[in-house]
């Protein structure tokens, strides 16, 4: 479903992903872990179509993605830093807009229903400008899937969530895992990897250093491994 072959990215002189090769398969939840400037969001930001790779080869469903880039983002939710929600809009006015750019049919009713789900009902209509982080990471979660991604990439999900919408944010996530959805996510939250992975990459300098399964919820075993990689005997 999504293979890299000795991927680089060159940016400013600096070679910022070195050579990742990397196979992940339908229905797979993969947490992307690494210390601050390995090349994490870069990665995803290569998926998502966003910045072009330097050389080697990305292959989305069989679909080299220099060539396919329209085909492709069709079938990805790329959830960044920034929300890239409308701040005079509303959420259903966010949700809506960014649906139609996609062709979801009964687009309003889909979007009243995410608004739901991620617990902003009550803010249905007002414009999102004067939401707090949260609020604005949970309508963003939900902009990531209006259209039913079949590849999801997140760039630090969890980041400015309460519990409430941690545990939202990893309902949706295992829902769209049971229909199929693959998961990519870049976090420095080790628990959240844990609790909702079944596999963990480890990035250090631009290269993959570690690739593993995570069973039984292990958090011990993920944060052992991230010690001994990047922290540890290197
Ligand atoms: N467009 C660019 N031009 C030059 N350097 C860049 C560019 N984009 C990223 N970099 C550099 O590449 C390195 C990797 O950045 P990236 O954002 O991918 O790291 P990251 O692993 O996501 O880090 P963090 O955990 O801090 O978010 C950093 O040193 C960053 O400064």
């Amino acid at each position: 479903m999504i293979k890299l072959k000795k991927l680089t990215k060159q940016a400013d002189n600096k070679l910022i992903l070195r050579g990742v090769d990397l196979s992940i398969k339908k229905g797979e939840t993969v947490a992307i872990l690494g210390p601050n400037g390995a090349g994490k969001s870069t990665l995803l930001k290569v998926l998502a179509t966003l910045i072009k790779p330097t050389s080697g080869q990305v292959m989305i469903n069989g679909l080299e993605l220099r060539k396919n880039q329209i085909m492709i983002k069709k079938l990805l939710g790329y959830l960044p830093h920034s929300s890239l929600l409308y701040d005079h809009y509303s959420p259903l006015e966010n949700l809506v807009f960014f649906g139609n750019i996609y062709g979801v049919k009964d687009v309003e009713k889909k979007a009243r229903k995410l608004v739901k789900d991620v617990g902003l009902s009550f803010f249905l209509n007002e414009p999102v400008k004067n939401f707090s982080r949260g609020m604005i990471q949970r309508i963003a979660i939900a902009r990531a899937i209006i259209h039913e991604p079949e590849i999801l990439l997140l760039d630090e999900p969890h980041t400015g969530l309460d519990q409430g919408a941690i545990s939202i944010l990893n309902n949706v996530i295992l829902s769209m895992k049971e229909k199929g959805t693959t998961t990519l996510m870049v976090t420095h939250d080790f628990k959240q990897a844990a609790e909702i992975c079944d596999r963990v990459i480890i990035v250090k300098n631009g290269i993959i250093v570690d690739d593993f399964k995570v069973e039984d919820r292990n958090l011990r075993f993920v944060t052992e491994k991230y010690e001994f990689q990047v922290e540890g005997a290197s």
